[in-house]
């Protein structure tokens, strides 16, 4: 019950958008030489970053990307192209930097910070943001995935570790993910919330085959059968059928917005964690800003659920945070534009 108390009051923090500076920036943006609303979505961005940071000319500023690593039980149903030990090496392998995401962000200038909130294995390295709720989840087809209270403690590690990162003067920050099976996981929980119906929440994730993709269906809707998550109450939602790496994206998202910090949305499983967040906190959404639509089929529409808009498109499926790392690039120019470019009036371009 504490736990609950302690989130019901980190979501009471998030304060609306601030609406001047928004309104400053928007003059801004129309002051510049470019025919009005010519930079398109980038305007958006920059109007938004503003409402965000409370400023009316904000920077990007030192930038973050967290991985939550996580395994997952349900994986005993072979759901997955590959198997469970992925997920603990993938850890070692964001730790040594040599991820997808490792090489996306050096070229972004980010940092790459990792947290186990649920691997299987014991991991021991100095980097590592241990955070372990527990080993893996339990088989979700069978049961509950994890308990209630398992479920909060991955939400409040997960605002934890945005907090520490916001101390230590990040202020952009982009959400990862690294679970074998999560995304199983993360279909039930598009289906259970309602978010997309039951045959279109299940993709290929890491590119399974006809025959597991049948079993993945079969998955899914034994979890929703055998466990009834209640969509009105999101901990039951993602305690029933969720992961522990979910549940920290979800508690980070949350954390983020309470800080005042633009969170980037990646893929499918952090999108997933963003629909969490979001019906915990409906006032989280306007902090996040979506990156990538992913090739995993019910992206989309999960990104419509949550209410949110991504900007590229690039046929990626990988998750790590890649999609939301690339999302620093726009973000960043999009500041930059309206910091540095020209007026109409200080460069003597005509307006009529
Ligand atoms: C080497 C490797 C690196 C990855 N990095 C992210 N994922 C992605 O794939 C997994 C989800 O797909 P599924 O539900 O099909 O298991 C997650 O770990 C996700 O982050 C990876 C997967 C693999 C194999
Ligand atoms: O969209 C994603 O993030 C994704 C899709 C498939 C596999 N892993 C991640």
């Amino acid at each position: 019950m504490e736990l609950e108390a302690k989130l019901r009051q980190v979501c009471g923090r998030i304060e609306p958008l601030d609406e001047s500076a928004m309104a400053q920036a928007s003059a801004r943006l129309d002051s510049l030489t470019k025919p009005l609303g010519s930079l398109g979505r980038l305007e958006e961005i920059a109007i938004r970053i503003a409402g965000i940071k409370g400023e009316a000319l904000p920077t990007a500023g030192k930038k973050a990307v967290v991985v939550m690593a996580g395994d997952h039980g349900v994986t005993a149903e072979g759901v997955s192209a590959y198997p469970a030990e992925v997920t603990p090496q993938m850890v070692m392998n964001f730790l040594g930097g040599g991820a997808a995401v490792n090489v996306l962000a050096r070229q972004a200038g980010a940092d790459v910070f990792c947290a186990d909130l649920g691997v299987n294995a014991d991991l021991a390295h100095p980097g590592l943001l241990a955070y372990k709720v527990r080993k893996g989840t339990a088989n979700l087809c069978r049961g509950p995935a994890m308990t209630r209270e398992e479920a909060l403690r991955s939400v409040a590690a997960g605002i934890e570790i945005a907090a520490m990162l916001v101390e230590q003067g990040y202020e952009l920050l982009a959400a990862g993910d690294m679970g074998i099976g999560n995304t199983t996981s993360s279909a039930a929980l598009c289906a259970a919330f309602g978010a997309v119906p039951v045959e279109q929440a299940v993709g290929r994730g890491t590119g399974v085959d006809d025959e597991r993709l049948r079993g993945k269906m079969e998955a899914v809707r034994a979890a929703l059968d055998v466990n009834r998550p209640d969509p009105l109450d999101p901990i039951d939602v993602l305690s029933k059928v969720g992961g522990l790496e979910i549940g920290g994206l979800a508690g980070f998202m949350i954390g983020g917005a309470a800080h005042r910090r633009p969170v980037l949305i990646d893929g499918f499983i952090s999108t997933a964690a963003a629909l969490v967040a979001a019906r915990l906190c409906p006032r989280a959404v306007d902090y996040m800003i979506a990156s990538h639509l992913s090739h995993e089929r019910a992206h989309g529409m999960l990104l419509e659920a949550v209410g949110l808009r991504p900007a590229i498109h690039l046929d990626m499926r990988l998750g790590e945070g890649t999609g939301a790392v690339l999302g620093f690039h726009f973000v960043e120019a999009a500041l930059r534009l309206m910091q540095e470019m020209a007026t109409f009036e200080s460069a003597g371009v005509s307006k009529e």
